[in-house]
Formats: C-alpha cells, structure tokens, sequence
C-alpha cells in the first residue's frame, strides 16, 4: 500500500535520537543541511531521474551523462550554489561524469603544481568551465610505476617552447577519465628533458581540442578505450586514449611550483620535496577515503532494510516466519560492514583534516609532516576501499537472489565502486608503500629520533614487545584502552618481526621483494589500528542527542572486535592475546549484535539518504518491497511486447523443427 511506513515497527524500537545522530554523520549541522537540502533538491527533479540507465546503449548513456552534466551547471549557476554545495550536487545525481576529474584532479593539479601566476592564469578558466580538463598520467604500459612513464617534453630554446611526443605505442596516455571524448586540455605528466638531461616527471597544461568545433589539435590523437565491466555504472566517463606526435606549447605550461625551467632551458630546483609533483595524488585519496563510507553505507543501508523486510522459514501456526535480519549469521556478516561504514566516516573526516594540515605546513614550508601525509592516505585509501569493495558485494549476497536484480541498486553500485581499489593506486602497491615507512620508522628507533603521528606508538617499544592482554572476562573488551594496546601490540609486533626478517638478505631490496606479502599484512594491521583508534578518538569528543554515544560506542566495539576475530591468527600468533581471551571477544561480539539489532534500521537511516540516491528497490525508506519488484520487472524493455523480438526469426522454426522430428 502506497503511503504506509511498513519499517514503522522497526523505528519505533530505536534507542537512540537518530537526528542527531545525522548530524554526527554528516559531521556538522551545518553539512547535515546542506547535505539534505541539495539531495532533495536533485531528487526532486525529473532532469536527474536515473532508474532507466541500465537499459540505454552507451551511445544513449554517455549522451545523458553529458546532458545531466550540462542541466547541473546551470542549476549550480541559477542557484548560485557554492562550491561545497555544488560538490554535493554533482555527487547524489551518482553518475560519474568528466566534470568529477575535471574538479576533483584538474584543477586541484593546477593548484597544487602552478605557480600564482599560473594559478590566477588557468583557475578561472577552469572554475567558469570555458575549459575543461582531466588529469593524464598513466599510460598504456606503466600505472603504478610513475617514474616508469615515457612521454617525453623536451625544451625546444630556440622557440621557448617543450615538445610533447609519445616515443611509444606503450607512452600512450591511457585511462584519464574525461580525456576520451570531452577534455579541451589536460595537465599531462611527461619526463621533462632540457639539453639532453632527463630530469623525470613533471606535469604540463596541454590543450587537446579546439574550443571552437572540439576537434583534436594538430599532433594529437584521441579516443574512449572502451567499454568497462558492468553495463551503465563507469560507462558513463569517457576514459581516453592519447597520443601526442611533436605537440609544442609554451615553456609556461610546465606546471613550475616544484621546479622550473627558465628561458635559458635551465634546470631549477625550488626548495621543495620533488614529492610534491605527486601532491594530486594524495589529495585524490584523502577524499577517496570518505567516498568509501558513502559507498559502503549505501550498500549497508540497502541490505539492512531489505534484512527487515525479507523473512524466512520458523513460521509457527500460521505466524510470520522469522525476518532474516534476526539470524545470527545474517548479523554477523551485516553489523560489522555497518560498523565499518561509521568507521570509515570517522577516519575519512581525520584523514581530511591530517591533509588540511600538511596543506598548512607545506605553505610554511614545513615539510616534515609530507612522509606520514602520504602513507596515511595511501594506506588508508587502499583499506577503506578494498573493505567497500568486499562489502557492497557481501550486501548483494545479504539479500539473497533480489540482490542480483539491477532494481536492489547492488550491481551498479558494485561495479562503479571496484576500480576504486586499482585507480589512485593499486591497493597493494600503496601498502607497499605503508611498509616501507613502518620499516624506516622501525630501522630509526634505536637512534633517538621518536616517530610522530601515526607512528608514535612505535615509540613504546619496549612496552609493546613484552605486553600481555588482561583481558579476563568477555565485557573487558569493551575497555577501548585494551582494545587499543592490542592492536598496537599487533601492528608494532608484525612490522618488527618484517624488519628482523630484512636483514637477513643480502640487500634491503632483495628482502623487500622477497617478504612482500609479510610486509603487505604488517601495513594492513597498521592501518586497522589508526581505523580503531580514531574511531575511539571520536567517541572522547561531547557528542549530544540520546543515546548516539552509546550506540557510537557499540558500534566501535564491533568494528575493532569483528578485525580482532577475522585476523585472530595475527593476535595470536603474535602473543598479543591468548586463545582464551579470542574466544572471549568473540563472545562479546555476539552480545554487541544482540545490542545493534533494534537500532539497525535508525542506524541506516541517519545516513539520511533519498530513495532517488539509494536507486534501489530493496533499500525503499518504507519498505514497500514486493509491490515495487513486481511493478519494476514490468517496466524492463524486454516486456514491452508479450511475443519477444526474434521469435518468429529463430523460435518458431526451432519449435517447428522439433515437431517434425517428433513426428518422425
Ligand atoms: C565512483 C564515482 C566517482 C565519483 C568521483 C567523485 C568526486 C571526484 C573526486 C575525485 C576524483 C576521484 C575519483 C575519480 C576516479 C578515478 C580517477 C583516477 C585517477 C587516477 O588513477 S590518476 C593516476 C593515479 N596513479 C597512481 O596512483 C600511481 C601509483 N604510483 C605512485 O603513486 C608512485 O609511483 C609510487 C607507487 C608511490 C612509487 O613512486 P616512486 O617515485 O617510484 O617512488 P619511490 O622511490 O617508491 O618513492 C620515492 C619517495 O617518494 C615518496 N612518495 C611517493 N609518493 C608520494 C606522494 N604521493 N607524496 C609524498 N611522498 C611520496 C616515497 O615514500 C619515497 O619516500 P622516501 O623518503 O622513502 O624516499
Ligand atoms: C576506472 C579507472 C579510472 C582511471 N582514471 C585515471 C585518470 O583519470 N588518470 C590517470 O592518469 N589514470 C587513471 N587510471 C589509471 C590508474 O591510476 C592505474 O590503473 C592504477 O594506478 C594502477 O596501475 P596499473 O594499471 O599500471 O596496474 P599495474 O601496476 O600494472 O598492476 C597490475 C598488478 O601488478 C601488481 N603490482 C604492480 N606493481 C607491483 C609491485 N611493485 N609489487 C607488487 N605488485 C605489484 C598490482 O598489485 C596488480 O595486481 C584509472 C584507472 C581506472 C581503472
């Protein structure tokens, strides 16, 4: 029945006062509501209707991309939104589109590497969107390794200019999203070489289409590479190839914050790491991380609903059967993903303000806090993404066959969210990079130089070497400062065993290829601890509303207890904790799902997301489910007609074939 809350039960049984608890997720009043006011806003608007895009052919799909795209910036324009409300709007029409690296990689790239006069040249092209870029670093042949790329910009002093030229079918830039059909420029990252000295990455604003009838500029050649997995979802950006053959722009295309080249072609170094030419990068997986609790929140908040509206089995004399959600196991596999996806909102808003910081210190020309910058971001992009990538499809299994269907929003979701774990770094490359800095800390600790933030726990070595869990009955692992030295015991213990292990190579480098895999589980359980301890961080903060604390406090439990069960082995292994005192969490665990159960559905709808956002049947606020399956199967373009297109051609004959030889 239209109009009835059939959830109703489910909320009334909340603890807990779930507007506030919006305003905890949204991380302050002030972005609760702008955040409502803009989802509502696109939601309320037919230009933004998204159910019909796992039916259209790319052609159809990519044109409506570009049309939504087109309709957002003149709504952005007539409501003069500004450029937090103008992120949040292009974020809930959900369809990635160029303008996501034209603003989220394009222009921070020219802020971050351009110089002011730069900056104040290019900026406001690009802010009133009379060009539009994209971010062009990896090539066809070499992603991870950067300093492996070969597109070459070689300074030309006669004319004052650098010619860009790919050397190589493998130099080709291959992936940029928005490169393939609509950038007019790029900032495009080539080896920089002057007077025949090749001085390694850099990047360089590069003009790729003519802004008056769009076609590619003499020397270049570009296309889309291709369809990607899944039907609509990442098929709406238009990730290009590129090749140049001898393009020429001026020198003052070279983006000179890092270093310049003067006219004379000479070399300059500023007084800044080289690093910084990667500083897009960081920023892109700051960001990345809070992406991940909204991915991972969406699918969670789908499968919980669904969780309370599916039943199954243990009907006794004609009462309802038993609704899924009750099932223990269907908790255990669904809580702790709810827990991560607060988890992640927590460490995402840290993360945000770490690279606000950095930001700050490096205007200062304080570059000391650069190292901890970059494997906090790398580190936490790739374990928040991984764990969004596992969970959105652990939420499709959670609700069982609907969960296949295109109409629970799962697929799609599924499938625009997995290549987070390859772009902006593979997730295991990045690790890579965590373990190197985890080793370094570990290799300078007997040298008097404390480590400092996220590492300064590593500063207690002795402690955490020797230290035993007091862990006696099941309720002490509510206590977060045990939780926390378990954790830290784990992590320090893992990454100095690797180092121990190092030094019995020949070369650092040879033990570093060789221990990888160790190496890649010590950062893992590096990054689990700074995930628990901001989540514990958090909860020391006034938080208002009844019971949100509380049910934040629940929630924290799972997550790091839910991590203390899955990578037990580690705990043990280890002599962090006894086999006992595993058991014990776990038997906690299972008392915490007892708790989240009633507020599972208040829990979901504190995300405060808009039926139009959610897109998925499964996941309706009022949970109206099996009308709305039955009413949405009927509108797939296959039911169109009753006899299907092709039966007459290929059917019939088959059918009438059979008769035949029946007949034989
Ligand atoms: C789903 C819908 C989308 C909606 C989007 C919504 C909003 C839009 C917002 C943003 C857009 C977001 C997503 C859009 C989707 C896709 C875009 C994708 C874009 C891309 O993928 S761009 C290409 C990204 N490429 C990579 O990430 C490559 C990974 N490789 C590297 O980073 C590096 O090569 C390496 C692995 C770090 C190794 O570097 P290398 O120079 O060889 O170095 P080393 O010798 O190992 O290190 C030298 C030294 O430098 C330190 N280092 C390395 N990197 C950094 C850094 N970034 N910052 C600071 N320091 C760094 C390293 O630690 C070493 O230090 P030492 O002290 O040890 O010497
Ligand atoms: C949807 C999407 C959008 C993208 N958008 C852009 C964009 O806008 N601009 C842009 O420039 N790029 C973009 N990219 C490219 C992306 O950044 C790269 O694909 C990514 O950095 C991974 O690099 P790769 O493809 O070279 O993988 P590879 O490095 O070739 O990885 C292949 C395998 O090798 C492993 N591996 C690699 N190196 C090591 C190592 N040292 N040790 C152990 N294992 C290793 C990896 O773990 C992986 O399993 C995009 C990619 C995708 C999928």
């Amino acid at each position: 029945m239209e109009g009835v809350d059939y959830l109703a039960p489910e909320r009334n049984n909340a603890q807990f006062d779930v507007d506030e608890m919006k305003i905890v997720w949204a991380g302050s009043r002030e972005a609760f509501e702008v955040s409502d006011r803009i989802a509502r806003l696109v939601a309320s608007d037919p230009n933004f209707r998204k159910d019909d895009r796992t039916t259209l052919g790319r052609k159809e799909l990519f044109k409506n991309t570009l049309r939504k795209a087109a309709y957002a910036w003149k709504r952005i324009i007539e409501l003069r939104l500004n450029e937090e409300e103008a992120k949040r709007l292009r974020s809930f029409i959900d369809q990635p589109a160029f303008t996501d690296l034209h603003w989220g990689m394009f222009v921070p790239a020219i802020k971050g590497q351009g110089t002011d006069e730069q900056q104040e040249k290019w900026l406001p092209l690009a802010y009133k969107m009379q060009i539009i870029g994209c971010y062009a670093q990896t090539e066809l042949g070499h992603g991870s390794n950067v300093q492996g790329l070969e597109t070459t910009a070689t300074f030309d002093p006669q004319t004052d200019e650098f010619v860009i030229h790919s050397p190589t079918l493998t130099s080709c830039k291959w992936w940029p999203g928005g490169l393939g059909k609509i950038s007019t420029h790029g900032v495009i990252y080539a080896r920089l070489i002057t007077d025949g000295k090749d001085h390694g990455v850099h990047g360089f604003i590069v003009q790729l289409r003519s802004l008056d009838d769009h076609l590619p500029l003499p020397g270049i050649t570009v296309g889309d590479i291709g369809m990607k997995f899944g039907n609509a979802a990442y098929n709406t950006m238009d990730n290009g190839v590129l090749r140049f053959d001898h393009v020429r722009i001026p020198r003052n295309q070279m983006l000179m914050r890092v270093s310049q080249v003067t006219r004379e072609g000479k070399y300059v170094q500023s007084n800044v790491p080289r690093q910084l030419v990667y500083g897009t990068m960081v920023f892109v997986r700051q960001t990345i991380v809070s992406d991940a609790s909204t991915a991972l929140s969406r699918a969670v908040c789908i499968a919980t609903r669904y969780s309370a509206v599916r039943r199954q089995f243990g009907s006794h004399n004609g009462s309802p059967e038993t609704q899924v959600i009750n099932y223990k196991t269907q908790q255990a596999r669904l809580f702790p993903l709810l827990a991560s996806a607060y988890a992640f909102r927590f460490v995402g808003e840290w993360l945000k303000w770490l690279y606000m910081d950095v930001t700050k210190r490096l205007e200062a020309k304080d570059f000391s806090t650069l190292p901890e910058a970059h494997a906090c971001t790398a580190g936490l992009k790739s374990l928040t993404t991984s764990a969004t990538a596992d969970g959105i499809e652990e939420c499709r299994k959670l609700c069982g066959g609907h969960g296949y269907l295109c109409s629970s929003g799962l697929p799609e979701l599924f499938a625009v969210y997995v290549p987070a774990c390859t772009y902006e770094g593979d997730n295991i490359v990045l690790l890579l990079q965590v373990a190197r800095h985890l080793m370094k800390t570990v290799s300078q600790l007997g040298s008097g130089k404390m480590p400092v933030g996220t590492t300064a726990y590593m500063g207690r070595a002795e402690h955490l070497m020797q230290c035993r869990s007091d862990v006696k009955q099941a309720k002490d692992w509510l206590r977060p400062n045990v939780v926390l030295e378990a954790f830290e015991a784990r992590a320090f213990r893992m990454s100095v065993a690797c180092a121990k292990n190092l030094t019995k190579f020949s070369s650092p480098e040879e033990g570093f290829q060789e221990l990888s895999a160790d190496l890649v589980e010590a950062a893992v359980a590096h990054c689990q601890l700074i995930v628990v301890s901001k989540f514990i961080e958090k909860l020391q903060q006034d938080i208002p509303g009844k019971g949100v604390k509380q049910q934040l406090e629940i929630l924290c439990s799972v997550y790091a207890l839910f991590l203390l069960h899955k990578h037990h082995g580690d705990f043990l292994s280890t002599g962090c904790i006894t086999p006992t005192q595993a058991s014990l969490a776990n038997e906690q665990l299972r008392s915490l799902y007892s708790q989240v159960r009633p507020n599972a559905i208040a829990l979901v709808d504190a995300f405060n997301y808009t039926d139009h956002y959610l897109g998925s049947v499964l996941g309706r606020y009022d949970g109206n489910v099996y009308p709305k399956l039955y009413e949405e199967a009927w509108k797939d373009p296959l039911n169109d007609s009753v006899v299907p297109d092709g039966y007459h051609e290929y059917v019939r004959p088959m059918l009438k074939q059979q008769l035949r030889n029946a007949r034989l």
